[in-house]
């Protein structure tokens, strides 16, 4: 995920030169530098000496250990942006010298490509101006939307892992297609393009899901028949159920970490 703001930056501006990227590994470290041009470094507390945003974007129960790695080095003007689905801003302030800015968020993975869609939670005591230059960081990564942080497990249950839902039902598409005679590459095609496209529709037209699903539903046509066998085995309610786990995941994790 942190890649992936880190591409969508660089492609809006950031110049790789002010950036430096911590890894575990220096093979991974290398491969970022060759892709990206940004220094590279495990050594996270040296990274962080000097900077002005921290983005800390590794797996939740890894979180804690790197707060406390970089709490000591961290000049007291920077802002340390959040991107763990399920800490809360509580749980930063806990390991963080005291006063340190801290902004929560929740990106996804479209962002590599500019076009994610990122929840932003300025935390208690952070001021509008380090707010404002997390949102630039994030303008090349698609929009930013400021949220109140009781809304960011439900956030990230719909577009935080929403992508994923995405491509599983592009999956599931390109399958029926090959099932039905249809070679992958040109099924894959077909469900890749298609759902680009009633993005792009929705997007571009603003209007609501439900008139353009009706407008593809022939009366007495194929669609319509599509659809019922969709509603028969429950797909609707087993989205509202996998997004309602989600969510409740997100909170657990911040009991479980917190
Ligand atoms: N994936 C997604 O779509 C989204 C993820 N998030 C959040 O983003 C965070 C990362 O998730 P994700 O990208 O999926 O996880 P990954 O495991 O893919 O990425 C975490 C990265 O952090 C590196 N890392 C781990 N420990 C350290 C350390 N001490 N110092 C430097 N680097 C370290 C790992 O290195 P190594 O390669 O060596 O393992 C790995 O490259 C999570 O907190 C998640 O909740 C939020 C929204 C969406
Ligand atoms: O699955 C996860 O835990 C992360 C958080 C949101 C999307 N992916």
């Amino acid at each position: 995920m942190a890649e992936a703001v880190l591409a969508g930056a660089l492609s809006s501006g950031l110049d790789p030169a002010d950036v430096v990227a911590t890894v575990r590994r220096e093979d991974r470290g290398a491969e970022l530098a060759e892709t990206y041009g940004v220094a590279t470094t495990t050594d996270n507390a040296a990274a962080v000496s000097d900077a002005r945003l921290v983005v800390v974007g590794v797996k939740p129960k890894d979180v804690a250990a790197v707060l406390d790695e970089i709490g000591p080095a961290l000049p007291a003007d920077a802002v340390v942006v959040s991107v763990a689905v399920g800490l809360p801003l509580s749980f930063y302030a806990r390991h963080l010298p005291a006063d340190q800015h801290v902004v929560r968020t929740m990106p996804n993975t479209p962002a590599q490509v500019g076009a994610g869609v990122t929840a932003v939670v300025p935390g208690p005591t952070t001021d509008e101006d380090d707010v404002a230059l997390v949102e630039a960081l994030l303008a090349g990564t698609g929009e930013t939307l400021r949220i109140t942080e009781k809304e960011i497990d439900a956030f990230g249950a719909l577009a935080g892992s929403g992508p994923a839902y995405v491509f599983y039902v592009v999956d599931a598409m390109a399958e029926a297609g090959v099932l039905m005679g249809l070679t992958r590459a040109v099924a894959r095609r077909l469900a890749v393009q298609t759902v680009l496209g009633a993005g792009t529709l929705l997007a571009r037209t603003g209007e609501h899901p439900v008139v353009l699903r009706e407008k593809v539903s022939s009366p007495g046509g194929t669609t319509i028949q599509a659809l019922r066998r969709l509603d028969d085995a429950g797909v609707r309610a087993s989205f509202v159920a996998a997004m309602e786990a989600a969510r409740d995941r997100s909170a657990e994790l911040g009991r479980e970490l917190g």
